[in-house]
């Protein structure tokens, strides 16, 4: 997917100035940034939400179509049960009720959940409750993932297997994904790429990373010296 020559304004607010960035077919762009520096702004131009003044959406064909979110809040629905929460995600795409029950189960296993299949929101922690989001929005068969600071106010621990749940699920099935967060850990252990916004014309920095995923330590000398990085471009900004 690509953002090719993107302008957008509020006014006299300019936000984006002919601002181009590409997330490779089947990889995650982490997007971090100061605060109203236009990172939601992206996603709902990405999801066509919002039009740009200018510029466009260039995607490829098999990342139209329906596309799967994933926000800082679960957003489940309080009246049914965990298991319908992700089955819902899936009744336009699979007929047949059999499949649709293999599939919520595998990804409530991969969440760590299965023993959690008939509990109500209300009867989970936050962090369950975000796990199910999670499995909810992997079982959506979507090309296009568009994540917002899904993982922010959790505690480390928390966020640490969160990340690690949803490494495995995307791992599984990856998909284009645009990940919004203020974290820099977790853009740089998420991200295939990195990027700082905070220019209306162009990425602050931006910064693939060739170590894969399930073997970044975020100890490693070359993680933090991009950590450094991403926080000089943002305290610069
Ligand atoms: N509908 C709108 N009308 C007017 N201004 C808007 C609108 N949506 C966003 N803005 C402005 O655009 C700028 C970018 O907002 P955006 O929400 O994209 O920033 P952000 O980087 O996601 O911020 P945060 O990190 O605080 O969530 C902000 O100055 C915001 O006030």
């Amino acid at each position: 997917m690509r953002f090719q020559s993107i302008s957008k304004a509020y006014g006299a607010n300019c936000i984006f100035d002919g601002f181009d960035l590409e997330i490779e077919t089947r990889s995650i762009l982490s997007v971090v940034g100061p605060s109203g520096e236009g990172k939601t702004t992206l996603l709902q131009i990405a999801a066509g939400l919002v039009k740009p003044d200018g510029g466009s959406v260039i995607k490829e064909a098999e990342e139209e179509g329906s596309i799967s979110y994933l926000f800082q809040e679960p957003r489940l629905l309080p009246h049914s049960t965990v298991f319908t929460n992700v089955e819902l995600a899936l009744r336009s795409f699979v007929s047949s009720r059999v499949e649709r029950e293999r599939v919520v189960l595998h990804y409530l296993e991969m969440v760590g959940l299965s023993d959690s299949a008939c509990l109500y929101p209300a009867q989970l922690s936050g962090g369950m409750r975000q796990r199910v989001a999670i499995a909810r929005s992997f079982a959506h068969p979507a090309k296009l993932m568009l994540l917002d600071e899904p993982f922010q106010s959790l505690d480390i621990k928390l966020k640490v297997n969160l990340l690690k749940a949803f490494i495995g699920l995307w791992e599984e099935s990856p998909r284009t994904t645009l990940f919004v967060t203020h974290d820099p850990k977790e853009a740089i252990l998420l991200g295939d790429a990195v990027c700082c916004l905070g220019d209306p014309k162009k990425p602050l920095l931006y910064q693939k990373i060739d170590i894969p995923r399930k073997a970044r330590n975020i100890g490693d000398q070359t993680l933090l010296a991009l950590e450094a990085s991403l926080v000089q471009a943002l305290v610069s900004s």
